[in-house]
């Protein structure tokens, strides 16, 4: 578990790490230090409000974008620099889907699937079918929904073993998400696929992520178990009388017309929670993680 995670070394058994990472645009910085690695056959759920710099983050890693500082790694290369097959390994879906506008469905997945020595033609076919994407429609006047569809079916035909996928659900209908997500946790349950996606949907994390990771204002406020949160993080209150016990170390911390406070807090290393829970009239509420995410991330 980590909360605020400490700048570490790039982790070069990793499918997909950074360290140290920062970036800035003109209007400010984006970035602020972020370190994250994920596990081989892991499906990290990277989540933060709109603007929080989820796809900054994305394209860094992948080396689409060089950072100001840090470094990105993919399959233990760095990603400024990886060679032809690191990239036949990998997928990556942008929120925004490619040009290539003048080519149909069909056209566009025989074209690709040339370049990927385990391209799953079958698969490919097979889904255009069930995601029912007019095969023969340039890609132009397909549907927003339609055409990160056929994006979505382009990577996993592939058959990466890291996926990355930025905001896959952002234009699906909600049957096309699930279809999707239930897609993306069999690679990663039968085939070991690594898996990145980001989203500010919680119960998409809820239903397939293994970890979460939380980025917060250019930083990565938590990295851990999807499953460990709720064990880990409870909302503190204190009345207004014992507020001045509220423990320095808190993720988040809102004061309240009465002068209580409700605080975001974390066991330590012995598994307690601070000792101002303890006190009488103190009280620790279970948060879930729509709940976590929504009181730290306010
Ligand atoms: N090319 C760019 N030039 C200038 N500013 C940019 C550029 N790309 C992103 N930004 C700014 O950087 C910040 C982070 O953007 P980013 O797209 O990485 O966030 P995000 O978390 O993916 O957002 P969303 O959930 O809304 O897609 C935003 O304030 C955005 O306006």
């Amino acid at each position: 578990m980590n909360a605020q995670l400490a700048p570490a070394a790039v982790d070069t058994t990793s499918p997909l790490s950074v360290a140290g990472l920062r970036h800035s645009y003109p209007d400010g910085e984006v970035l602020r230090g972020v370190d994250l690695a994920l596990a081989p056959g892991s499906v990290l759920g990277l989540i933060g409000r709109n603007g929080a710099g989820k796809s900054t983050l994305i394209r860094a890693m992948l080396g689409l974008l060089e950072p100001a500082a840090g470094e990105a790694r993919v399959f233990g290369q760095p990603a400024l620099r990886m060679d032809d097959q690191a990239k036949a390994r990998l997928a990556y879906v942008p929120q925004q889907p490619e040009a290539l506008g003048w080519l149909t469905a069909t056209q566009l997945l025989d074209y690709v699937g040339r370049f990927y020595p385990g391209w799953d033609a079958r698969f490919a076919g097979k889904t255009l079918e069930r995601w029912k994407i007019p095969p023969n429609k340039l890609l132009a006047k397909l549907s927003p929904g339609e055409r990160q569809r056929v994006d979505l079916i382009r990577a996993l035909a592939s058959q990466p073993e890291l996926l990355v996928l930025d905001e896959p659900a952002a234009a699906l209908d909600p049957v096309a998400r699930r279809e999707l997500l239930r897609e993306v946790a069999l690679r990663a349950g039968e085939s070991g696929t690594t898996v990145l996606f980001s989203t500010h949907i919680v119960s998409d994390l809820e239903r397939i992520a293994s970890d979460i990771a939380f980025l917060h204002e250019g930083k990565l406020l938590l990295h851990c178990a999807a499953d460990d949160t709720k064990e880990r993080f409870a909302r503190l209150w204190l009345p207004a009388a014992m507020s001045a016990a509220a423990p320095a170390a808190a993720l988040s911390r809102r004061r309240h017309e009465d002068g209580s406070l409700s605080l975001v807090v974390e066991r330590d290393e012995r598994g307690q929670w601070p000792e101002a829970s303890r006190l009488t009239g103190a009280r620790v509420d279970a948060l879930g993680l729509e709940d976590l995410f929504v009181e730290v991330a306010e």
